[in-house]
């Protein structure tokens, strides 16, 4: 088996959702399926509910951000009250929503409506996350041989909090020391792994950040933080060059901590 030795400095093991914990197919063909089928009538139904305001207001500002972008679909501000104007109100934020799904945004004002929108389909029993086989075990032994684990997703950190707690493998939650999403930054940018080891009281080279992304692992490289590339059935192929430059795993029993025989 090819094994990857974690340096001896590595004290926290910060994860990737998506391609790293859990098969892309699960996120592309449940997950973000489910949204575009229930936009509209989620926000039918909330429209009135303060959270979903925030959640149109949230979106509505990055319209106006994105006006620049080819194909971007504008939010009106809020206009009267009558139900024609609420629907096509509700018309301009599926369209939104829709256009933004179509580029795989990861911008907080999306990555927090469909938080919001998962909690009742993971709730109700509807869906559960599923997980690569050697996650959970590997998560466990790290925990204690006395790692810290964290997670770093661009879901939010309630969508993370429900695939964690609604698993194909139980409730899970218990397993994360902590989440962190995109409102400490984008995962494509290093100054947000300088924040995580701020927010989590270390350094940054005692983090080993394992992940799909290889924009993400340069970013968080460029911050000092240890990077792997995780390689999964599903994943998007890697260069030889990012092949040849970068640590890879194939499943996280490869990791290899310092004190493990
Ligand atoms: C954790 S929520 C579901 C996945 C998601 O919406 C997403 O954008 C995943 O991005 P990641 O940073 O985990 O690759
Ligand atoms: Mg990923």
């Amino acid at each position: 088996m090819v094994v990857l030795s974690v340096p001896a400095e590595v004290t926290v093991i910060l994860l990737d959702i998506e391609g790293t914990t859990t098969p892309i197919a699960f996120v592309k063909d449940i997950l973000f399926p489910y949204i575009k089928e229930n936009v509209k009538e989620y926000l039918q139904t909330h429209w009135e509910e303060e959270e979903c305001q925030q959640d149109v207001h949230l979106l509505r500002k990055q319209a106006e951000e994105d006006a620049h972008l080819d194909g971007a679909v504008p939010i009106p501000a809020a206009p009267g009250n009558g139900v024609d104007d609420t629907q096509q109100m509700i018309q301009a934020v599926v369209d939104n929503v829709c256009w933004q799904m179509s580029l795989d945004r990861k911008t907080t004002a999306l990555k927090q409506l469909q938080g919001h929108m998962w909690r009742a389909a993971f709730s109700a029993g509807h869906m559960k996350a599923e997980f690569f086989a050697d996650v959970v075990p590997a998560v466990r032994k790290w925990r204690e041989a006395g790692m810290k684990v964290y997670i770093y997703s661009s879901g939010s950190v309630e969508a993370q909090k429900l695939l964690f707690g609604h698993s194909t493998e139980g409730d899970i939650l218990e397993l994360v020391d902590g989440h962190f999403d995109t409102k400490i930054g984008h995962k494509v940018e290093s100054e947000s792994y300088r924040k995580i080891a701020n927010s989590i009281g270390g350094s940054t080279n005692n983090i080993l950040f394992l992940t799909d992304v290889t924009r993400e692992a340069s970013a968080a490289e460029e911050a000092d933080v240890h990077v792997a590339v995780v390689v999964r059935p599903g994943n998007a192929g890697l260069t030889d060059d990012e092949k040849t430059y970068y640590s890879l795993v194939t499943s996280f029993s490869e990791l290899h901590l310092p004190s493990s025989t």
